[in-house]
């Protein structure tokens, strides 16, 4: 099975992937292509129509043909008014809604002027804003323009933002200053106009088409969508690699924890073993292994033991009796709690081994003879006491000895076992000194 990071990381792959093929592919798009257009001429719904000076006192006169692919506008320029005009209009809208033009980038005309002199003509585009305009006021849309030299060829284009709002309309409607900005959000008529040019003369523009180009993304919100999906993909990645790196972390962490268990599981289980190399299984007292490892750390090189060490060897009395009477099984829980009894009696520093069967050694650092001897006494008087199976009443004989410093400890056990053959032959439940 894929794990669910890899997974996640392949599905960022693929987006970048795309990324590489949509990037350029959108940017040369939008150069080149994504573009809409807004077109007025003769073939569509928008209503055209003509108006000239009279209505402001002025002498000039309009007329509009129609033509199959083109409006035709005669213009008879008079003086008479200030300013005399003639201008062809096409209505984008009623009562107060137009068209957003603010989303296009370029007008595009193909249309003729002929005039007597001068070439000028004027582009218009009102735009109504509730704040300064009033359904059939026409001076109170923002009145945005601007006047050029008509080119000899059919076919040009200007820009839009080229186009400005009036002066005169800024002053005539008291605009503050940050409002005096180009806002063609709402345009309800564009306008082609005579410009200033001089009267007396007939002028004829022909209309074949206006068409308002832009793109349908810009170049700069496409850039800050591509920009924004970059940003993002490598966010993704960059936190699924955390993630990523996050859990092979806390896996090799519980790695390193089994591990530790296993090995600390290991050490238990040697030491274990270790302790039982060197204990006896029945009776919890050392063997002969275990006496040499302790013998071992107490013991010059040369086998000598730099401190006064009491030693005794001892036997319990008549145990094959135990045996052979109540069984070898009652016989080895005696030998337990014969064991037992010892270590509850003795300083924890004493040593008991079980040299074989049911023979003792007993090793008591620090001890003298005299106190040995006062440890011995209270042992018989513990085994005395003691409630052994069966009602059994047990004893033993011990053999003591001192065990001098730089003394050797062989020469010291064999002269314990010597004292414990005395104490045996003496009647047994007793200590004898060597
Ligand atoms: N149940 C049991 N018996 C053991 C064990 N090791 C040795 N024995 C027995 O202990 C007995 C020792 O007998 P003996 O050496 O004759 O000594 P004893 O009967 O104690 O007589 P004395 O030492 O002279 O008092 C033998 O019968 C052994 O079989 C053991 O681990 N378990």
């Amino acid at each position: 099975m894929i794990p669910r990071h890899a997974r996640a990381m392949t599905i960022v792959q693929s987006l970048v992937g795309l990324l590489l093929v949509l990037t350029p592919a959108l940017l040369i798009w939008q150069h080149f292509g994504m573009t809409r257009v807004f077109e007025l001429s003769p073939r569509q719904s928008y209503g055209a129509t003509v108006t000239d000076d009279r209505h402001e006192n002025g002498k000039s006169v309009a007329s509009l043909v129609r033509a199959n692919d083109a409006l035709v506008m005669r213009c008879d320029l008079r003086a008479g008014y200030a300013w005399p005009f003639c201008k062809l209009q096409f209505h984008l809208g009623q009562d107060g809604k137009g068209v957003d033009l603010g989303r296009f980038d370029s007008v595009t005309f193909d249309m003729r002027y002929s005039g007597e002199s001068g070439r000028k003509i004027r582009l218009h585009l009102t735009n109504f804003e509730p704040e300064f305009s009033t359904v059939g006021d026409w001076n109170s849309q923002r009145y945005n323009s601007v006047e050029f030299d008509a080119p000899a060829q059919a076919t040009f284009t200007i820009p839009v933002n080229v186009v400005r709002t009036a002066d005169w309309w800024i002053t005539a409607h008291n605009v503050p200053l940050e409002k005096t900005y180009t806002r063609l959000d709402n345009v309800t008529a564009v306008e082609i106009s005579t410009g200033s040019v001089p009267s007396g003369q007939s002028i004829t523009i022909e209309v074949r088409s206006i068409q308002f180009r832009g793109k349908w993304i810009s170049d700069t919100t496409l850039l800050t969508w591509l920009v924004g999906a970059w940003i993002g993909c490598g966010l993704l990645g960059l936190s699924l690699s955390l993630l990523h790196v996050r859990s092979s972390l806390s896996a090799s962490n519980a790695r390193v924890e089994l591990l530790d268990a296993i090995n600390k599981a290991l050490q238990l289980e040697a030491r274990d073993l270790a302790s039982q190399a060197h204990t006896d299984p029945l009776t919890g007292a050392l063997n002969r292994q275990g006496l040499r490892e302790v013998l071992m750390k107490r013991l010059h090189v040369a086998g000598h033991v730099d401190e006064e060490m009491a030693v005794v060897f001892m036997d319990l009395d008549h145990f094959k009796r135990i045996n052979d009477q109540h069984g070898h099984d009652a016989g080895d829980e005696v030998l337990r709690r014969f064991a037992a009894v010892i270590r509850g009696e003795v300083r924890s520093s004493d040593k008991l081994v079980r040299w074989g069967g049911e023979e003792f050694l007993l090793l008591c650092p620090e001890t003298d003879v005299a106190h040995a001897m006062t440890m011995l006494d209270k042992l018989r008087a513990a085994f005395a006491t003691q409630d052994w199976p069966h009602g059994l009443r047990i004893t033993s004989s011990f053999g003591l000895t001192s065990l001098k410093p730089e003394e050797d400890i062989g020469a010291a056990i064999k002269r314990a076992d010597g004292a414990l053959y005395r104490a045996k032959a003496n009647g047994r439940n007793r200590v004898e000194i060597a």
